[in-house]
């Protein structure tokens, strides 16, 4: 069982590059299915989710070459079965996303049900009412389902909610469909337009990706290309995010300062120093933070995969915020462990109420879910003592070379292998 061991920070900061998008290169690499020829994408991180992705690839005959400067090809020609592994499936989130990719060549797809982080409930609703209006038919089993359709046609789709997983899932299967597909109260988030501008260099068309209505006219054929996946805006959000907690200077480069803008607004809402160039962005607190309010919403709201880690910057920040995640209402399990290390704070109807400045210390905490692991570790970096965090497969979804990256900003951050199973058994569980 991993851990990673974390001292407090004295001095944290300087500059790192910002690898790939998780989000994107999911999106990208099922995108590449859809391809006659093989497709080279550069900018994939080499993070758990992605390697799953590529068992299953291989297991359905896609060739995936990776190399050790995060380019990977990927040869479609050979994918010989549409039929996934439910256990694979559900070991991340975005499996769906081979529906979309094989229906329209394969015309049957077998599928386990969705992984990733679990925030009690992420429903695909608007996966299935997308894809049957394109002329699918789904079979619900109770490890598995089918999806099955002999030829999708374009349809007039309007969302109910607004899903990136959906939109892009939809955009998928509607590049080959028969006719135009329309995409209305599409998300317009920076991974939809990534995916987008991917299909469309392979031959697909696409309009409207970006805005809230997509249209999609379907091609018979996609061809090879070469495409980079956008930086990954929730990682160099996270490291900004950690300078504030610090009181560090962190210069993130290789970024798009765009996609961080509501990440960008708020820290410097709550007193923080931002500077933008047209690729990095720089942020340190040179004066007293205020305590501020908080909504996630989809993009360009404040997204959700970051208000975990602000909220470890904001158990610093003296006085009373508020974090509400609308997104995902019960996706507050770091609260009992950063509680655990002496933060005060609440949670009622999907609501964070923090009472910042008391001082944390060092304890065992355990990451629930990705984002969890990066806020208990910024919160660890402020903490007197000691902290270990267990749960470490859940970081490794989306971040590559997580200690070593905090090292290199001058932190002492290590990884550490224990078969220790019942203290973390035991501390999962407690404070919760
Ligand atoms: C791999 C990936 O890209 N993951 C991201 C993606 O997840 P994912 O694509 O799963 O999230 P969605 O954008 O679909 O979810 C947004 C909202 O729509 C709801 N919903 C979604 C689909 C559906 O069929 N029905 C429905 O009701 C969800 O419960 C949620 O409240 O966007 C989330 C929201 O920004 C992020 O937290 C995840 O990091
Ligand atoms: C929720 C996340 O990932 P996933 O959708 O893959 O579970 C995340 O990256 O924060």
């Amino acid at each position: 069982m991993k851990q990673i061991v974390v001292k407090p920070a004295r001095t944290f900061g300087g500059a790192i590059s910002i690898p790939g998008s998780k989000n994107s290169s999911l999106a990208l690499m099922a995108a590449a299915c859809l391809s006659d020829e093989p497709v080279t994408l550069k900018g994939i991180p080499k993070i758990t989710d992605l390697d799953v992705f590529a068992r299953i690839g291989e297991d359905i005959g896609l060739v995936i070459y990776r190399d050790e400067e995060n380019t990977a090809l990927l040869d479609p020609r050979g994918i010989r079965s549409a039929i996934v592994d439910p256990l694979r499936a559900s070991s991340f989130r975005t499996a769906y996303y081979f529906i979309g990719a094989l229906l329209a060549k394969y015309g049957k797809v077998s599928m386990g049900y969705p992984g990733g982080d679990d925030f009690v409930s992420r429903p695909i609703d608007q996966h299935v009412k997308a894809l049957m209006a394109m002329g699918a038919k789904f079979v619900f089993h109770t490890d598995y389902y089918e999806v099955e359709c002999a030829q999708l046609r374009g349809a007039d789709i309007y969302f109910d909610t607004i899903s990136s997983g959906a939109t892009i899932n939809a955009m998928l299967a509607a590049a080959r469909a028969a006719g135009r597909t329309t995409l209305r109260q599409a998300a317009r988030d920076p991974e939809v337009v990534d995916t987008a501008q991917l299909l469309v260099k392979m031959g697909a068309k696409i309009r409207g990706a970006g805005s809230d209505t997509i249209t999609i006219e379907g091609v018979r054929h996609l061809r090879g290309c070469t495409y980079t996946a956008i930086p990954d805006r929730l990682i160099a959000g996270s490291f900004l995010i950690a300078a504030g907690a610090t009181n560090g200077i962190v210069r993130v480069n290789d970024v798009i300062p765009e996609h961080l803008g509501s990440c960008l607004a708020k820290l410097r809402e709550i007193g923080m120093d931002v500077e933008e160039t047209d690729y990095s962005v720089t942020a340190y607190a040179s004066g007293r933070l205020r305590p501020t309010r908080v909504r996630t919403a989809m993009y360009p709201g404040f997204p959700t995969d970051l208000q975990q880690p602000l909220t470890a910057l904001l158990t610093r920040v003296p006085g009373t915020s508020l974090i509400a995640d609308r997104i995902y209402p019960k996706r507050f399990q770091h609260v009992p462990q950063l509680n655990r290390m002496g933060a005060n704070i609440d949670v009622r109807s999907g609501v964070a109420r923090i009472r910042g400045g008391a001082p944390l210390r060092g304890t065992l905490v355990h990451a629930s879910d990705v984002r969890a692991g990066i806020c208990l570790l910024i919160a660890a970096l402020t903490a007197e003592g000691t902290t270990s965090i267990a749960g470490v497969r859940h970081i490794e979804r989306g971040y590559e070379n997580i200690a070593a990256s905090f090292r290199s900003l001058g932190a002492d951050v290590t990884m550490r292998d224990t078969d220790d199973e019942g203290a973390y058994g035991f501390y999962a569980n407690a404070g919760s």
